[in-house]
């Protein structure tokens, strides 16, 4: 799904009305039905609500979804914050459609001290701001969002937490901070930034009915990685398919003390539809590997402990993943150098193979081409510098990928896949569940089994990640957020693969 700025929002507003052709007021009019559809099917008891309108277009959408509330027999009260100016056209116009039927509820408050009671069991319903926003809120808006924020009541924002910049950094300006959003047809990016996770709560993509061309011909760099995206990635294994069509994959990883980071890897890798794998660990990690991972055929360093030597006969492998467990002991570094000078298909690096990157910056021009690179916050840093907030961390991310010819996954909660084209992808599948140790591992495992199998790197990146977050997502309904390892995450990928293979006969 395309991610488009606040501008493209407003030039797509427009392109429905004058094409479908629609009047604004019947848009607003749309949109408010689908948040009040989405809150009677979200909380179908609740009766009570207190409503923020800000006077642009996102208080006019308050002001409608008072009304049908109230039609709906819930009970209703309308807060507009006067700033002493008219109201935009929309606004003025539900302005007048509420008070003609329930004038009662409308209430317009100017000081600190008028700042209403909210009754506990009420819902808040945040119309104060939409993407029109332009400036910070000050004065009596940034009070009443302190208030807002101040409440124990579930917050629900319309379209954007109030304060929150579509398109960029807000710099700790005050917002709202909300329990659920709900997005008009498409995400913001904002909404999908792990710096803007307390202002956005749980986000819900509503959709209402913007004309489908303007989407098709508007190009975008950010897309979301959805279903659709997903069916078209990827590629249904060939009836008379045979091992040597899913190619020959190496994945380098393990310590003494970290066997776990390989099994890990190369579990997820076996799993992955991978033809044959192969995994290298150091000399201790025979058994363990054996056993754990029949499935895979294994090469030992010499060393008992660590990993120091991969001049390594690397022709029959299509992808490596380096990284998981491996540390960073000096005979360490040095094999890492090694696999570099010589290998040129594109590679999986992770964990401590970042690190031992980060520490060796002479080194990148030494990563193959269509590598994946995939840091967490902290070793991206390690990497390539510290950067202010997530929309200057994306950017950063999207330059060394075109620098180094390499695709860069910011890992996080929505993470964000930097191609070298200049696109970036968020992912939607994941859970707080995955922040466990090893479920890195089982993500390189994953990206080194797709990557041999011939997809591109820039598909491989995309699907695995997705295909990782959906896996944790199953197994975090089957065994809770906190009770879930980084192993369920494995064994849900089936069930996974199940699903997104239904997705290509659906869309
Ligand atoms: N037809 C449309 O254009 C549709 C618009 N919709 C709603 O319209 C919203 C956008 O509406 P608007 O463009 O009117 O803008 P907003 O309602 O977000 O903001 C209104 C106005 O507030 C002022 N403002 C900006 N920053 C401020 C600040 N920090 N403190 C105080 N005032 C500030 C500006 O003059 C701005 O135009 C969307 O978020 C969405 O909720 C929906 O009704 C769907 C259809
Ligand atoms: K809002």
């Amino acid at each position: 799904m395309k991610l488009f700025t606040a501008q493209q929002i407003r030039d797509w507003d427009s392109y429905t009305m004058q094409e479908e052709p629609i009047a604004s007021i019947d848009l607003m009019e749309r949109a408010a039905t689908a948040c009040v559809d989405w809150l009677q099917h979200r909380f179908p008891k609740q009766e009570f609500y207190t409503i923020f309108c800000g006077k642009g277009n996102n208080g006019g959408d308050g002001l409608a979804i008072a009304r049908l509330l109230m039609a709906r027999n819930c009970s209703v009260t309308v807060y507009i914050p006067e700033s002493g100016q008219q109201g935009s056209y929309d606004f003025q116009a539900n302005l007048e459609r509420l008070n003609q039927v329930y004038p009662e509820v409308i209430q317009f408050i100017e000081t600190p001290e008028e700042l209403p009671l909210v009754a506990t069991g009420n819902i808040i319903i945040d119309a104060i701001l939409g993407t029109g926003i332009n400036r910070p809120a000050t004065g009596f808006t940034a009070a009443l969002f302190d208030y807002i924020n101040s409440l124990s009541n579930i917050v629900v924002a319309i379209d954007m937490p109030s304060g929150l910049y579509a398109d960029k950094a807000g710099d700790n300006n005050p917002v709202i901070e909300a329990d659920h959003t709900l997005s008009f047809q498409g995400y913001k990016r904002a909404l999908l930034m792990a710096d803007n996770a307390g202002a956005v709560g749980e986000v819900h993509v509503l959709p209402i009915g913007l004309d489908p061309d303007y989407y098709n011909q508007t190009n975008t760099p950010f897309e979301v990685i959805d279903a659709a995206l997903i069916a078209t990635i990827y590629k249904p294994r060939l009836r008379f398919a045979h091992k040597g069509n899913y190619g020959h994959g190496l994945v380098i990883a393990g310590s003494y003390g970290k066997n776990g980071a390989a099994v890990l890897a190369c579990r997820a890798a076996v799993r992955s539809g991978i033809g044959l794998l192969t995994c290298y660990t150091q000399d201790s990690g025979y058994i363990v590997l054996q056993t754990s991972v029949p499935e895979a055929m294994l090469i030992t360093d010499p060393d008992p402990d660590h990993i120091t030597e991969l001049q390594l006969d690397t022709t029959p492998y299509r992808a490596v993943g380096i990284g998981p467990g491996i540390g960073t002991q000096p005979a360490t570094i040095k094999a890492v150098y090694q696999l570099l000078q010589q290998y040129r298909q594109p590679m999986v690096i992770d964990a401590d193979a970042l690190n031992i990157l980060a520490k060796h910056p002479d080194w990148y021009d030494l990563i193959p081409s269509g590598s994946i690179l995939t840091p967490h916050p902290k070793e991206f840093e390690r990497l390539f510098g510290a950067t202010t907030n997530n929309f200057t961390q994306q950017q950063l991310a999207l330059e060394k990928a075109q620098l180094l010819n390499c695709i860069i996954i910011v890992k996080g909660h929505h993470s964000f896949i930097a191609t070298p084209a200049g696109k970036g992808f968020y992912n939607t599948t994941g859970n707080a569940g995955m922040a466990t140790g090893g479920s890195g591992d089982v993500l390189t495992g994953l990206l080194t089994g797709i990557l041999a199998q011939g997809y591109t790197p820039e598909d491989a990146a995309i699907f695995g990640v997705y295909l990782h977050g959906l896996a944790g997502d199953l197994a975090a309904a089957a065994n809770s957020m906190e009770a879930m390892t980084a192993g369920d995450i494995i064994e849900y990928l089936g069930q996974s693969f199940q699903q997104i293979g239904r997705y290509g006969r659906s869309i």
